[in-house]
Order: structure tokens, then C-alpha cells, then sequence
């Protein structure tokens, strides 16, 4: 992680200070006690029992080593008697070995004890884990939920949550991993004291040697991590070209088109690069890791010649012998095992990072602490005053000097040529942008001012590119007002006013129906029928300003002026902002504003601009024409 592979001069990177290169190098397990109080917070009580579980089971093979040691001298000290006569129970009842006996048993007990721990860990942990990765993926879409949808539309807000989520995907059991970590380094730790007491300089040795293996290994997660980032967007390239090639949305088209192989060599171009990276480091890492690792395994031996040459001199006696070898070689292999656990989680603990930098991103589109209500019901009505905006990333305006009033009462038809700046203005208007210049206000009081939930609550609004929700008939028009789910007769309603009715009608569950098919059962709609469920909707909220952005494009005719005629009936008295093409909606609207790269070019009623000759009634010939 020397540099940062997003900024344009990461191919030469400035050479970094050793507190940089350390930061690198153990800088991912930043935030492990990040994640160790989300761990606390999903259940004290598994926590708490799985650590005391790991201490009982870290202690074992020190004292079962240990143990084992006094039963060898033991025996060594009671085979120097006469050989016992008679049989092993007369032996073991009235035989001079009681002590044996009862180290025998001891031994036992912690071998029982060790296979009960090691299942009972297995148990709690396999409980906290699921409850841990729940509050992850809560925690993600719980944050997603209170970010703006233009942290949405960057891409580097994709990278982050492309890794945040392997975070929430359960495949990474880092939880586990790292509580196994402490378990093996309580372990050696034990281990180490208990060697200390004979021989200080062995533990010394033996750390020592392997000082350049937890060099190397630190080095290669760094350089993992640092490639892991680079490829981001390939990855995520990869992700989008799986998803593309095997949805059952994306069918149709794939075959009618014959997509396939196209997706299937992109696919394998994105993933050459990140593999072939891959493997490169994996080689690199494999033979430096084996040369460090052989060092260790010669100190060992080493040490290990000067243990049999001690006991050989008997400095040791043989219950010492066997309990300082099977002490350091269990030392040895600890140790290698803490290295190499370190290692694979270091690649686990990188989408920590992510993960927490993904919760820790700011919304930029705020309400001010002290926030000020919608004025419901409108009575003057929503004004632009010298509205400009910018997409975040380009230069472009994609509104400009825009002046706009849409009174109380009033219904206004936005048109224009694909691209004018419609769908902008909603968006604006609903405050999932900010614009850079001027300022919109509904009844004198600026949208910035307001509680943002307040004013959405009382917008109604409708895309072009409404969800499609996998959920029932009931519940995918409850989503306009999430919190009316149970209320059914407003949900009747609501399917009356938007027409969606007599869709529900026809499907075989009624309201219960999945639609969609990714569930089970699921009915698939065509798209006008999608187009009533969602207007539908919009009917769920008391708006006081309903905006249907193109919401009868695939309505055919006689649907499409039902919709305006109710239109008109039911939001009698009340603001209402439609985007159409369609010159047989946009004419009956009280005013109809003509957009032209991000202004206004025109505005009036249908007779007015007609008469007016301009844009309008340009495009109305063109259109009119059509039907002729
Ligand atoms: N998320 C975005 N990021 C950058 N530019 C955008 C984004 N969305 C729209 N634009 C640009 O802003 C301009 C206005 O787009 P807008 O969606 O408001 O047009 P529109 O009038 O609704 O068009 P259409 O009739 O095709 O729906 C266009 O030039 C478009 O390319």
C-alpha cells in the first residue's frame, strides 16, 4: 500500500519513510479492534464464552506436553525397581505407582477436555460468526440507505463496496481465523515460559530465526493488498460480466443478440490481467517464504541437537528431553502457524479496512440540525430561482440560468429533446443533488433548509427507471409508503388510482402474487403493467407535489389517458410535475415548459405555444405527422 494506485502518478510514487513502509506493512489490522467491538456488540455472552473456551483449549498442550514429561520420569524412576509380578489391574491397584496412575489419568482427562472445548469453540464461534456477518450486511445497507446517490454514481464509491461487501459475504471467516490466532499465539506463549525455565536462549534462538519469515510475510500481504487494490475496477469488471452473463434479466437479449462468447472473452481478458498478477506474486512469495521457512527449520534442529546432547551428558533427565523436543517442535510449528494465519488473514483484514472506510463516508447531502417542515399544503408554490448544475465530473451545465415556478395548483408538463435536462430537475427537486447555483424553494422556504425525509415524504415521485421489485403485487406498491405495508385498503386504492387494479386482477394470487422472476411463483409483468404498479405508488403518499417522470411510456393509449384524466380528478387542488413525450399527455397539462440544454425555451398552455410557432409546435407537427 506505498501508494495509491487511484492517483495518476502511482507508477512513480515518491519513496516511502519507514514509518510509511511499517504503517503498510501492519497498517490492515488497523481496524481488528474496530471490528472486535461489532463482534462484542452482536453477543457479549458468545464473545465471552468463546475467549474463555480458546484460553482452556490455548493452555492445553503445555500441560498435556508437561505432563507427559512427569509420566517418563516416572516411569524411568519406578523401572529402575524389580519388574512388577503378577497382572496389569494388580499392578495398578496395589503397585508401587499411584503417581503414575493418577499422571495417566490427568492426561486423559485433558485429552477429553480438548475434544470437548475444540467442538464446543466450533459451536460458539459458528453462532457469532452468522451473527457477525448479519451485522455486517446491516450495517452496509443500513449506510447505503444515507448516502447520496452521486457517492452512488462514482466509481470509486463502487470499488469500496465492491470490496466492502466480501466483508458481508460470509465466505470470510476472518472472526474465526483471527480468534485462532490468539489462541495459537497464547499457546506459544505458554509453551515459551515453559522452556524458558530450562533453557532461555532456546526461545531466543528459535524467534530470532524466524524474524525473516514475519519480514517476508508482512513484505508479500503488503504487496497482496497493494495489487488487490490496483485491480479494483477489474474485478468489479469481472463481477458486472458474471452478472451479466448468467441473470435471468439479461437472458433474452444475450441470446437474441449471441452475447455469449463477447461476454466470455471479455470476461477472460479482465481475469488474465488480475491472474496473471496473482501469480506472479504467488511464485515469489512460495520461494522466499520456503527459503525464510528452512532457515527456521535449521535453527530448530539446531536447538534440538543441543536438547539430545545435554540429555546425553544429563544435564536433562529423559522426561526433560521428551518435554523440551515435543515443547519446541509444537514451538516451531506454532509459530510457522501464527505466520502463515497472519498471512491469510492480512488478505481478509484488507476489506476490514474497506468495509470501515465505506462506514465511515459522510453524505454531502444534509439537513441543517435545526430543520425547518415542508410547507404542507403548498400555497404559493416551488420556484427555481437562476437554477446551474453540474454533474460531479464534468464541465458540462446540465441546467443553467433556470427560472421555474410550478404553483400551488398547478400542473406542468416538462418537454424536450433527450438529454434537455428533465430527469435533472427532478432530481433536484428532490434534493438527491444539490445544485451549484441559485436556489429552489417551496413557499419562500429553501429545499436546503428542510428535514430531508420531511420533504421527500411529501414528494411523490415516479422515474423512468422504476424498480422492479421481486416482492408481491401487495408490497410492490406499498413501497411508496413503505409504512402503510399492512394497511390494505390503501394499498387498494392506491392500485384503483394508478390503474394497477385490474393487473392484480388478472394474476393468480391477487395481491399476494410474487412478481419478478427471480422468486419462487413469480409472475412476470409486461412493461405497462409494470408502468400501473408504479404509478400506483406514487398514489401510496398524500404528496403535495406528485412528479410522474415519463410514467406512460409503455402505456398504450386508452391507459395513458386514463391515467391523466385521473390525474387531473385526483390531485384536484394539488402541485403535480410531468415529463412526457407524449404530446397527448403533455397537452393537457395546466403549463407546459419547453427545456433546450438546461434552459427554458418556452412556456405557456398547448394553445399558446402552438400559436407561438417555435420549438413546440415544431415538435407537435413532427409528432402529429407521425399519425397521419
Ligand atoms: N449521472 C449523470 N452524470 C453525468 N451526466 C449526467 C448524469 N445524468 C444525466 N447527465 C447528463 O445531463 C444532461 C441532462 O440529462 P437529463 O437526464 O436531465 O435529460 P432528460 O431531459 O431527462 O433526457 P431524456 O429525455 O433522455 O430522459 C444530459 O446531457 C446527460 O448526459
Amino acid at each position: 500500500m506505498s501508494a495509491d494506485p487511484d492517483s495518476p502518478d502511482h507508477h512513480n510514487p515518491p519513496a516511502p519513510s519507514w514509518r510509511a513502509r511499517l504503517a503498510a506493512r501492519f497498517g490492515v489490522y488497523g481496524h481488528v479492534p474496530r471490528m472486535f467491538r461489532q463482534i462484542w456488540t452482536c453477543s457479549p455472552a458468545l464473545t465471552l464464552t468463546s475467549i474463555a473456551l480458546r484460553l482452556v483449549q490455548a493452555i492445553q498442550p503445555p500441560l498435556a506436553l508437561y505432563v507427559g514429561k512427569l509420566i517418563v520420569d516416572e516411569v524411568i524412576r519406578t523401572s529402575t525397581h524389580a519388574a512388577p509380578s503378577g497382572s496389569l489391574p494388580d499392578w495398578l491397584l496395589h503397585g508401587p505407582a499411584t503417581r503414575l496412575e493418577g499422571w495417566i489419568a490427568l492426561e486423559f482427562a485433558l485429552i477429553i477436555l480438548s475434544d470437548l472445548t475444540s467442538r464446543a469453540i466450533v459451536l460458539v464461534d459458528g453462532l457469532l460468526n452468522e451473527r457477525y456477518i448479519n451485522s455486517v450486511s446491516l450495517a452496509l445497507m443500513g449506510h447505503s440507505a444515507t448516502l447520496d446517490l452521486q457517492q452512488f454514481e462514482s466509481s470509486t464509491l463502487q470499488d469500496l463496496l465492491e470490496r466492502a461487501r466480501r466483508q458481508a459475504s460470509g465466505r470470510n471467516n476472518l472472526l474465526v481465523q483471527l480468534f485462532n490466532i490468539a489462541q495459537t499465539a497464547v499457546t506459544a506463549l505458554t509453551l515459551a515460559i515453559g522452556v524458558v525455565a530450562f533453557a532461555p536462549w532456546m526461545v531466543l534462538v528459535l524467534v530470532i530465526a524466524l524474524l525473516p519469515s514475519a519480514a517476508g510475510e508482512a513484505h508479500f500481504n503488503a504487496e497482496g493488498y497493494r495489487l488487490i487494490r490496483a485491480k479494483t475496477a477489474e474485478r468489479r469488471e469481472m463481477e458486472y460480466l458474471r452478472h451479466v452473463g448468467a441473470s435471468a434479466e439479461h437472458a433474452k437479449e444475450l441470446k437474441l443478440f449471441g452475447l455469449g462468447d463477447f461476454l466470455v472473452g471479455r470476461f477472460r481478458a479482465a481475469a488474465a490481467t488480475v491472474l496473471e498478477q496473482n501469480r506472479r506474486l504467488a511464485l515469489r512469495r512460495f520461494v522466499w517464504s520456503g527459503a525464510f521457512a528452512a532457515i527456521g527449520s535449521v535453527a530448530y534442529y539446531g536447538v534440538y541437537l543441543v536438547i539430545v546432547w545435554d540429555t546425553v551428558r544429563g544435564r536433562f533427565t529423559v522426561g526433560d528431553l521428551t518435554f523440551l523436543s515435543g515443547s519446541f517442535l509444537r514451538l516451531h510449528s506454532l509459530l510457522s502457524s501464527l505466520l502463515l494465519g497472519i498471512t491469510q488473514t492480512a488478505g481478509q483484514a484488507q476489506y476490514l479496512n474497506d468495509f470501515f472506510a465505506f462506514l465511515d463516508l459522510r453524505p454531502s447531502i444534509t439537513a441543517p440540525a435545526i430543520a425547518l417542515p415542508f410547507p404542507s399544503p403548498i400555497r404559493q408554490g416551488i420556484r427555481f430561482e437562476n437554477v446551474g448544475f453540474r454533474y460531479p465530473g464534468t464541465d458540462r451545465w446540465a441546467i443553467r440560468h433556470l427560472d421555474l415556478t410550478i404553483g400551488a395548483r398547478e400542473t406542468v408538463a416538462l418537454v424536450g429533446e433527450n438529454g434537455a435536462g428533465k430527469t435533472t430537475i427532478v432530481k433536484l427537486l428532490t434534493r438527491l443533488y444539490d445544485p451549484d447555483e441559485g436556489r429552489i424553494t417551496v413557499d419562500g422556504v429553501p429545499l436546503r433548509d428542510m428535514d430531508l425525509n420531511d420533504l421527500r415524504a411529501h414528494i411523490g415521485v415516479i422515474f423512468q427507471d422504476f424498480v422492479r421489485y421481486s416482492l408481491t403485487a401487495s408490497e410492490n406498491i406499498a413501497v411508496g409508503r413503505i409504512t402503510a405495508l399492512a394497511d390494505t385498503q390503501r394499498i387498494k386504492a392506491a392500485a384503483h388510482e394508478g390503474l394497477a387494479d385490474d393487473v392484480v386482477a388478472r394474476l393468480p394470487m391477487g395481491y399476494d402474487q410474487p412478481l419478478g422472476k427471480r422468486v419462487a411463483n413469480g409472475r412476470e409483468l409486461s412493461g405497462g403493467e409494470w408502468q400501473k404498479i408504479a404509478i400506483s405508488r406514487a398514489y401510496m403518499r398524500d404528496a403535495d407535489l406528485l412528479i410522474l417522470d415519463e410514467p406512460t411510456a409503455a402505456l398504450d393509449a386508452r391507459a395513458e389517458s386514463d391515467v391523466f384524466e385521473r390525474l387531473r380528478a385526483l390531485r384536484h387542488g394539488k402541485a403535480a410535475l410531468v415529463i412526457s413525450h407524449r404530446f397527448s399527455t403533455v397537452r393537457t397539462a395546466d403549463r407546459i415548459v419547453v427545456l433546450e440544454h438546461g434552459r427554458i425555451l418556452q412556456a405557456g398552455t398547448h394553445e399558446q405555444l402552438l400559436a407561438q410557432g417555435g420549438r413546440y409546435a415544431e415538435l407537435f407537427a413532427l409528432q402529429a405527422a407521425g399519425y397521419q
